[in-house]
């Protein structure tokens, strides 16, 4: 294998069109890139997202930003749910429709469980760091809970509500963001790509 590349300092944008996304991943980049802006911000359009992986997703979306002449980081995310074979996995987006209504998402998810007692989770995150030249660097990380119901807490985004991490009594929707960045999905995948590109 060889070795990894390591981001140069460049400008580098966030390709992501999801503003919780955003949010999270640019407090998490602060230490490592000083200038950083967005795939909506320089007008780029949000691929469509045909690949079969965590993985696969992350980088066409990666290298479709990269391509206007930046250094790209994507993220794709989602919810997986054994008891539901893994639903809603890589559509975890597109369960909460064209409004994006992330409560409808939530219900759907709470419906499949009915009657079901393995009420598991994990969240999965790949990032994906591209360069105009078309290399990447792809990490995934994960974290594991349980489903709970009603959703609980106002922070976050996405299924937040209703996932508590474990160890945890409370949600990600009731955690502060710091809290959320100590051992979200998010965090592990990031804390890869910092060893692998940022150090
Ligand atoms: O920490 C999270 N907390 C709660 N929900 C989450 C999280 N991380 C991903 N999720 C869920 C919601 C999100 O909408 C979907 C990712 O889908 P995904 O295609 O990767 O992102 P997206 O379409 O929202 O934005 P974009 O593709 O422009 O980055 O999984
Ligand atoms: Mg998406």
């Amino acid at each position: 294998m060889s070795a990894p590349r390591r981001f140069t300092g460049d400008t580098l944008v966030i390709a992501s069109h999801n503003s919780g996304k955003v949010r999270e991943i640019a407090e998490l980049l602060a230490p490592y890139a000083a200038h950083f802006t967005t795939a909506g911000a320089l007008g780029l359009p949000e691929p469509e997202e045909t690949g079969d992986s965590f993985v696969a997703n992350a980088e066409l979306k990666a290298r479709a930003a990269a391509s206007a002449g930046h250094i790209a980081l994507a993220d794709d995310s989602g919810l997986v749910v054994p008891a539901l074979n893994g639903d809603p996995g890589i559509y975890s987006a597109r369960w909460a429709g064209p409004e994006k209504d992330f409560a409808l998402a939530m219900a759907k998810v709470e419906e499949g469980l009915a009657g079901k007692t393995d009420r598991s989770a994990y969240f999965v995150c790949a990032l994906s760091l591209a360069w105009p030249d078309g290399h990447v660097e792809t990490v995934e990380g994960r974290c594991y809970g349980t489903l709970v119901w009603p959703p609980q807490g106002e922070h976050g985004f996405g299924y937040d509500p209703m996932f508590r991490p474990n160890g945890y009594a409370i949600t990600f929707g009731e955690m502060d963001p710091t809290e959320k960045h100590e051992m979200s999905h998010r965090a592990d995948a990031f804390a890869q790509l910092v060893e692998r590109c940022f150090q």
